[in-house]
C-alpha cells in the first residue's frame, strides 16, 4: 500500500481560506487520524486528497501518482481511493450485492470477476448471509459495513473515511470501532480517518493530526498527543485537562496564582513568565487529609466539592485556592479538606498567550 504525501495544501472557498500550509505524510499501511473541532477543516483535507475538492495550492501524492501539482489535477475517479462518508449513502434500491457490483461495472471489471469479488468482501465483514437485503432491511450497523465493503470491493489503495461512525449509538460504535481497526490491520490499508471525537481518535489511530482553524497543531501517536500536547488548546481538546495560572520564579518552578504556592514544573526556565499549567485529571492523586504524599510530589490542599461515581472510578470537583479543579481516582467517598498530590512531570507548561477555547476559559475562571 502506498504512502500518501500532502506538501503545502491550501484551499480558500472565495475570500475564505479554510487550509493553510498542510503538510503530512502517512506510512505505509498507517491509520491515520484527522482530529479536531467542527469546522476546522478536516473534511476539506480528506475532499482535497478523494478529488471532491480543488486545493488552490500546494500538491497531493499517493505512492509514485501525483494527483495534484501544479498544472496538474486529477479527478477522483483516476485516483483509485475507497471513500466512506458519514451517511453511507448506499443506493436504496439496490441489494447489497447490487450496491457493491456498482463500482465494480464502473470498473468494467468482468462479471464472474465482480461475483467474486463481492463475496470475498462480504467475507472479510461478515455480511455474506446478507447479500439479497435491501438497505431499509438492514441495522445501521450492518448499513455501514456495507457501505465500507462497497469501499473495498475493487481493492482501492488507500481507505478515506469521514466520520463513519458518527451515525452508530454509542455501544454499536464502540464495537464498530474495533471491528474496523481490526479490519484496518488485517488488510493493512493506508488509512485516512476524519472526526472530531478525541475517543474515538485515541483508540484507533498509528498517529493523529490535531487540526485548529486550517492549521496543523500537532501530529504524534496517540500517546504524544495526550500526554505531550503541543498546546493548551491541544490538551484541551484531546482529553479532560484542568488549567491553572501561574508565573515562573525559576528553573523547575511556578508559583500558581489559585494558592500562592510555588510548584515544581521540570519545564519552567526563567523567572517572571506567565503561564498555563495543564494537569489531567487522573494525575491528580487525592489522598484523605493527614496521609502524607511521597516527597519528590506536589503537594497542594484542596477541598471536595461534589463527587459523581462513573462505574470505574469516582470523578471529584475540588476547590483549590479560588478554582475548582478535577480529579479522577478509584477511593470512595472523599469529603471535606483533602492532599491533592501530583507528578512534577505531569504539570505541563504553556505560554498564556496561547489561546485556550472559550468554554475551557469559563471553566479556568469558574470559580473566581
Ligand atoms: N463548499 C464550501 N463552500 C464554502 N465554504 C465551505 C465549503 N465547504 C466547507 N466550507 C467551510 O470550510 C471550513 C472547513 O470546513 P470542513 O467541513 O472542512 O470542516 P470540518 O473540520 O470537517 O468540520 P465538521 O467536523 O463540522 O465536518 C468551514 O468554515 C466551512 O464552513
Amino acid at each position: 500500500m502506498p504512502e500518501v504525501k500532502v506538501a503545502n495544501l491550501a484551499k480558500r472557498f472565495g475570500d475564505n481560506a479554510v487550509l493553510h500550509d498542510i503538510t503530512f505524510t502517512i506510512g505505509d499501511g498507517e491509520f491515520f487520524t484527522l482530529l479536531g473541532p467542527s469546522g476546522c477543516g478536516k473534511s476539506t483535507t480528506l475532499a482535497c486528497i478523494a478529488g471532491l475538492e480543488r486545493p488552490t495550492g500546494g500538491s497531493i501524492a499517493v505512492g509514485t501518482a501525483t494527483f495534484v501539482d501544479a498544472g496538474t489535477f486529477v479527478p477522483p475517479e483516476g485516483r483509485n481511493l475507497g471513500m466512506v462518508f458519514q451517511s453511507y449513502a448506499l443506493w436504496p434500491h439496490m441489494t447489497v450485492a447490487q450496491n457493491l457490483a456498482m463500482p465494480l461495472k464502473i470498473r468494467k471489471v468482468d462479471r464472474r470477476e465482480q461475483d467474486t469479488l463481492i463475496a470475498e468482501t462480504l467475507g472479510r465483514v461478515g455480511l455474506v448471509e446478507l447479500k439479497d437485503r435491501y438497505p431499509h432491511q438492514l441495522s445501521g450497523g450492518q448499513q455501514q459495513r456495507v457501505a465500507l465493503a462497497r469501499a473495498l470491493v475493487y481493492s482501492p489503495s488507500v481507505l478515506l473515511l469521514d466520520e463513519p461512525l458518527s451515525n452508530l449509538d454509542a455501544k454499536l460504535r464502540d464495537q464498530a470501532r474495533a471491528w474496523l481497526k481490526r479490519l484496518q490491520t488485517e488488510l493493512g490499508i493506508t488509512t485516512v480517518y476524519v472526526t472530531h471525537d478525541q475517543d474515538e481518535a485515541l483508540a484507533l489511530s498509528d498517529r493523529i493530526a490535531v487540526m485548529s482553524k486550517g492549521d496543523m497543531v500537532q501530529i504524534g501517536t496517540p500517546q504524544e498527543i495526550y500526554e505531550t500536547p503541543a498546546t493548551a488548546e491541544v490538551a484541551a481538546f484531546v482529553g479532560r485537562c484542568n488549567f491553572l495560572t501561574g508565573t515562573t520564579t525559576g528553573p523547575g518552578e511556578v508559583r500558581l496564582d489559585c494558592t500562592g504556592k510555588n510548584i515544581s514544573a521540570p519545564a519552567a526556565t526563567t523567572a517572571g513568565q506567565r503561564v498555563t499549567v495543564a494537569i489531567r485529571p487522573e494525575r491528580l492523586e487525592i489522598l484523605p487529609s493527614g496521609h502524607t504524599a511521597p516527597a519528590d510530589l506536589n503537594v497542594l490542599t484542596a477541598e471536595v466539592l461534589t463527587s459523581s461515581y462513573v462505574g470505574s472510578r469516582h470523578e471529584y470537583d475540588l476547590r483549590l485556592g479560588d478554582h475548582v479543579v478535577q480529579a479522577e481516582t478509584t477511593r470512595p467517598g472523599l469529603t471535606g479538606e483533602v492532599t491533592l498530590a501530583v507528578e512534577p512531570a505531569a504539570c505541563l507548561l504553556y505560554p498564556t498567550t496561547d489561546a485556550l477555547p472559550k468554554d475551557v476559559e469559563a471553566l479556568v475562571t469558574i470559580a473566581q
